[in-house]
């Protein structure tokens, strides 16, 4: 063997390995981000009962307790999940096991497989609350609803899209470049509000023409989950940025654009 033969024989398995590994880790990442974009799609016609061929007020007919106890499970669920797999905490102690490339890309998956769990088990709580009946109002209310959803697509691309549902972080991994630190910022829709992306959500949940218990139940437990939600995020943020937040948190309110500069 002669000497180059060698240096290509040692290096060459292990280089290969990490490649392989970084390729993999960057089509894992591209496959979840995917599942995600059918989940926020679908979730878009289950909440607004477009399109799709489960939404809030269909589905299996049960007894109005076993549905509210499902439903509350299902939302139970995606709760946990969501919330206690975004603290720094937990990701300090999961990228233990799971490699730090996919990590954002994992917690993105199981987010998208349990509300995908959650539109297919939901049972329908099919009696109105209102029921708009005039049609310019009804329209009104249903391009709000839609609105809510260009508001949370927008502010995810306004904030960063691709970090959010971890793209970012592996396509660093494959080009082996170093991730940068997280940078705290406020463009655009976040100089009014400290939360445009769960304002579009409440919005998309609660503007609807005709407004069912279920439909209610799903609005109700949603935003108050996005408040406790709202708590825990922003104590990470203060850990993660300091006083640049204190003073963001003095000078912008939560989630309704009214308070003026200090
Ligand atoms: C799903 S996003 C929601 C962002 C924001 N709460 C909203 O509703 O638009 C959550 C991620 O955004 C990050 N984040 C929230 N506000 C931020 C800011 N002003 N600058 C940088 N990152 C921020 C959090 O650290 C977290 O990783």
């Amino acid at each position: 063997m002669t000497q180059i033969d060698h240096q290509v024989h040692s290096i060459g398995p292990e280089v290969a390995g990490s490649c392989i590994f970084r390729f993999i880790a960057f089509l894992y990442g591209i496959a979840a981000y995917l599942v995600f974009f059918v989940t926020i799609l679908y979730a878009i016609g289950f909440v607004m009962g477009l399109v799709v061929p489960k939404s809030i007020d269909t589905g299996t007919d049960t007894s109005t307790v076993e549905a509210v106890i499902i439903n509350l499970l299902l939302m139970a669920l995606f709760a946990v999940q969501h919330s206690v797999m975004a603290r720094q905490r937990f990701k300090a102690w999961w990228t233990q096991y799971v490699p730090k490339p996919i990590e954002r890309s994992t917690y993105v998956l199981l987010a998208s497989l349990s509300l995908l769990l959650l539109f297919w088990q939901w049972r329908p709580l099919p009696a109105i609350v209102w029921d708009v009946q005039d049609p310019d109002f009804a329209v009104t209310l249903a391009t709000l609803s839609f609105a809510g959803w260009v508001l949370v697509f927008t502010s995810t691309f306004v904030i960063n899209h691709f970090e959010l549902f971890g793209l970012n972080q592996v396509t660093n991994h494959l080009l082996d470049k170093e991730a940068p630190p997280p940078r705290f910022r406020t463009p655009l829709f976040y100089k009014f509000v400290r939360h445009p992306i769960y304002l579009g959500f409440i919005i998309a949940f609660w503007a609807a023409p005709t407004m069912t218990v279920g439909h209610l139940l799903f609005a109700s437990v949603t935003t108050l989950y996005i408040l406790v939600g709202i708590a825990l995020e922003e104590r990470d943020l203060i850990d993660l940025f300091g006083d640049e937040y204190r003073q963001y948190k003095q000078r912008v309110s939560m989630l309704i654009p009214w308070r003026k500069s200090a």
